[in-house]
């Protein structure tokens, strides 16, 4: 059991997620409670509106929470400075990039920032560690490219090396999958699940490819409308969790297979 909790590197309990102004809050899920261990690959599920995006950016510190606690490695996350958690935590979000003329090394070399100096001059450390992250993912070959040259699938590998190159213990990622055919949201997701294997770190991401998560995937937190749940894909399937994501009258969950199919 000690050991167990040892490895834990993220946990939520008793969170509360949500939006608050001055004068309304709107709560979007509560009661979260979930520990997330070390090395593994954890998909973030669920209906589209339920609260992926709002859990993901309250744990990555992006907003606020609206009640209990986050820790990561033993430490509140309140009590975690900006600089420190970018040493604990990258993040992988949906948004556009800044600039684009910005050539894939430049681009990752970025991901270095918490630990250069201000005219961010890279050493000799900095750049291992941003080769080792252009060949963990593959990219060598685009390394010289600027990123407006780069396709959607390829701009998804480079931001993965932009978050390795960070060398921090847990990478967060908002929507990886998103706008890519089904053989690179394969590849990208079995590429996560490969990082995790050969770095030892915790890789958290949200998703709507369901079916490639509950493959992938050592954990998932499934948002369902009154319950948070977070456990092993074969679990969740036992105890029927993904029957009940989407109306039945459309899709239903086939125990057998583990995957969805369109009702006919
Ligand atoms: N800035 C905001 N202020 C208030 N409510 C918001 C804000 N952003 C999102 N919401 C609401 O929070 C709820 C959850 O949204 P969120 O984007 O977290 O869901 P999601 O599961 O990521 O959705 P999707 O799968 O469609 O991306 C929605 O009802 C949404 O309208």
């Amino acid at each position: 059991m000690a050991n167990n909790k040892n490895n834990t590197i993220l946990k939520a309990h008793q969170l509360s997620i949500g939006y608050k102004t001055k004068k309304i809050e709107t709560i979007i899920a509560s009661n979260i409670n979930f520990e997330l261990k070390k090395g593994q690959l954890i998909g973030l599920v669920g209906a589209n509106g339920i609260g992926k995006s709002t859990l993901l950016r309250t744990l990555i510190k992006v907003q606020p929470s609206l009640f209990g606690s986050i820790q990561i490695n033993n430490k509140d996350l309140d009590a975690t400075s900006t600089i420190d958690l970018a040493k604990q935590l990258s993040i992988v979000l949906t948004e556009p990039l800044l600039s684009k003329n910005l050539s894939v090394f430049e681009l990752i070399a970025l991901g270095r920032h918490p630990y250069t100096n201000w005219i961010g001059s890279l050493s000799e450390n900095d750049l291992t560690i941003i080769n080792n992250a252009l060949e963990l993912v593959n990219i060598l070959e685009l390394k010289e490219k600027r990123c407006y040259e780069l396709s959607d699938g390829q701009l998804q590998k480079v931001m993965i090396a932009r978050a390795l190159a960070q060398d921090t213990a847990i990478i967060a990622l908002d929507e990886p999958t998103s706008h890519l055919d089904m053989y690179h949201k394969a590849y990208i997701l079995k590429l996560l699940q490969k990082l995790t294997k050969e770095t030892g770190k915790t890789i958290l991401f949200s998703s709507h490819e369901i079916d490639l998560a509950i493959q992938l995937c050592d954990t998932m937190i499934v948002m369902q409308k009154n319950e948070v749940i977070c456990d092993q894909p074969c679990n969740l399937i036992s105890d029927g969790v993904f029957e009940t994501l989407f109306p039945k009258d459309l899709i239903s969950f086939d125990n057998k297979t583990g995957s969805f199919r369109v009702s006919k």
